[in-house]
């Protein structure tokens, strides 16, 4: 199979979809590689490393979408890119489809088969491809929402751990998955008072085994949210319900129970955000301000550590490409089942419940 890994063009990404040690597996397996020039100079790798590793490097995106039965990517396809896509071609990418209703009709109607990291399932029945990303923004939610609370940031001013005879900051984690839990390690760490909220009780009892003294387990339900973001220093929206657009937890009228200039960091973003005045950002304009509180809403944030997250995403994502690459979509996903849970559209078709649903299809 030939295989195209175009360079990443949304903004203020650095992360590229293959190391040089995913070029090597797929071409001792047989295939070809196509490197676009430049593809991994944010995360440092070198057109050179790609070139010793076999993969042939093509100066023109156009050439390598021409060019590729398979485009592997990090971020979805964007505008200028959906002129590239064609009927039958498989792109491996993440989309978080159901906040996005012009990219979903623009992939339905160039007929690809697109393959969603973000669905993908193992045997555990967790979301391995979303994971190291998951951790990497989790860890960065709390960093960024510490460097925001500073005031020349226009936060309270409030360090998270505090000091000795000074109380330390509250941090309102909304979801205990991965993001969350990172989130809530992290903040812990430093020393704030963490409520981590959830709706699954098991991961509940599970995050209060392995958690510090310092963080509290809460049953997300509405009451117990007003109550927490109403003393919030730093919010984290972190649920994710998979496939499906992020629930509203915080309504707009909830933003007046929260102190002023306190900090929003809605990681859940790329699913819509859980947040109602919730609007995408990018790390060059992270932020805006509404009723007194800072929201940051970055798509990719973990695009703004390109090395680490190229090597944690491509440790996990190269083996399913391998799959892909090795069987073709149809017969892998025949024999990996989880790998099939990835299938978001076909020729023309939305295949996941979740994301038909968000957009009231019918899943094929
Ligand atoms: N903005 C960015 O750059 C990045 C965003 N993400 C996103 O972060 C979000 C979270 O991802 P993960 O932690 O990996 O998901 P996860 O599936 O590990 O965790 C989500 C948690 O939300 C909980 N949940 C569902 N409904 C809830 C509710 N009403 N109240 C409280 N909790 C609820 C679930 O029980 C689950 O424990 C996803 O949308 C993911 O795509 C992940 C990486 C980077
Ligand atoms: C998960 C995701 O969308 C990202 O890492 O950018």
């Amino acid at each position: 199979m030939i295989v195209g890994i175009p360079r990443e063009i949304k903004t203020d990404e650095s992360r590229v979809a293959m190391t040089p040690f995913g070029v090597e597996e797929l071409t001792h397996a047989g295939h070809r590689v196509l490197v676009q020039s430049g593809a991994g100079e944010g995360s440092g790798i070198s057109d050179q490393d790609y070139e010793r590793a076999g993969a042939e490097l093509i100066p023109e995106a156009a050439t390598v979408w021409q060019q590729a039965e398979m485009i592997v990517k990090v971020k979805e396809p964007l505008p200028m890119e959906w002129p590239h896509l064609r009927a039958g071609q498989v792109l491996f990418t993440y989309f978080h489809f159901a906040a996005d209703e012009h990219l979903t009709k623009a992939v339905m109607q160039s007929g690809a088969i697109a393959i969603a990291y973000e669905t993908i399932r193992d045997a555990k029945g967790t979301l391995p491809l979303l994971t190291p990303m998951s951790e990497v923004a989790g860890r960065m939610s709390i960093q960024e929402g510490a460097k925001y609370l500073e005031r020349p940031f226009q936060g309270r001013g409030i360090l998270l751990g505090g000091v000795p005879g000074v109380a330390p900051a509250n941090v309102v984690v909304l979801g205990g998955g991965i993001v969350g839990a990172n989130a809530a390690k992290v903040a812990a760490g430093l020393g704030a008072r963490v409520s981590l909220l959830d709706v699954n009780l098991d991961r509940l009892r599970y995050l209060d085994d392995v958690m510090p003294r310092n963080v509290q387990t809460l049953y997300s339900d509405r009451h117990t949210i007003l109550d927490c973001i109403s003393r919030a220093d730093l919010v984290v929206g972190a649920v994710l319900i998979p496939g499906a657009r992020a629930p509203r937890l915080v309504r707009r009228d909830d933003l007046k129970r929260m102190p002023p200039r306190s900090v929003i960091i809605d990681v859940a973003i790329d699913q819509g955000g859980c947040i109602e005045t919730s609007r995408p950002t990018t790390h060059s304009e992270p932020i805006y301000i509404i009723d007194d509180v800072i929201h940051y809403c970055v798509t990719n944030m973990p695009g703004a550590v390109g090395r680490t997250s190229t090597y944690a995403l491509t440790n996990v994502t190269i083996p399913y490409a391998l799959q892909l690459a090795n069987h073709g979509w149809e017969r892998a996903m025949q024999r990996n089942p989880g790998l099939a849970e990835g299938l978001n559209i076909a020729s023309g078709k939305i295949v996941n419940k979740a994301v038909a649903a968000t957009f009231g299809y019918e899943a094929a």
